[in-house]
C-alpha cells in the first residue's frame, strides 16, 4: 500500500488476478445508516468510509477506524474508465451479509485496484477537483 497525491491511500496487487478472483472483504462496524449520517456530518477528515448497501433494507459499514483490513483503502473510479477493474458485489454467507471485492478484468501485479463506489455525486469525479488540492 502506497500514499500518493490527492488520493490519499491506495490498495496496490502484490500478486496478479484473473477475472473474477475475490479480492478482499469491506470490513468494519456494521451500523444503520441513520448512524452512519450522524457520524458523518462530525467527520472532520475528508476521507470517508462508511459503505451502505441494502440487504432486507438499509445498511451501513462504518470502516473508520484504523484497521489491517485492506478494503478500506481501495479508490473509487468509474465504470468505463481505465482503472476500474474490480467491483463489490454482496454475498450472503451463511445467512450473513458481506461485501466482497471481485476482479473484474485481470489485474496485473503492482496495479492499484479501484472500482465504482456507485454515487454519481462524489466531488473527486468533478472536473478540476485535483487543482483544488494545488492551491
Ligand atoms: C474508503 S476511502 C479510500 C482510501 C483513502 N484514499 C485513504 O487515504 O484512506 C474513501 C476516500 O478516499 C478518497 N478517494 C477515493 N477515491 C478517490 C479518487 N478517485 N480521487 C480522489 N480521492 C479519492 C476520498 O476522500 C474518499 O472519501
Amino acid at each position: 500500500m502506497f500514499v500518493f497525491f490527492p488520493v490519499g491511500n491506495g490498495v496496490f496487487a502484490t500478486s496478479a488476478f484473473h477475472k473474477g478472483s475475490f479480492l478482499l472483504e469491506y470490513c468494519g462496524d456494521r451500523i444503520t445508516p441513520e448512524e452512519a449520517e450522524e457520524k458523518e456530518k462530525k467527520r472532520k477528515s475528508r476521507r470517508s468510509y462508511v459503505f451502505y448497501y441494502n440487504w432486507n433494507g438499509e445498511h451501513a459499514i462504518d470502516a473508520t477506524k484504523w484497521s489491517d483490513r485492506l478494503c478500506r483503502f481501495v479508490n473509487d473510479e468509474k465504470i468505463g474508465y481505465p482503472k476500474n477493474n474490480s467491483a463489490m458485489k454482496l454475498k450472503v454467507i451463511n445467512g450473513y451479509p458481506r461485501l466482497c471485492l471481485f476482479a473484474t478484468r485481470d489485474i496485473n501485479i503492482n496495479e492499484e485496484l479501484r472500482y465504482d463506489y456507485g454515487d454519481n455525486d462524489l466531488p473527486w469525479r468533478e472536473v478540476g477537483f485535483s487543482l483544488y488540492f494545488l492551491f
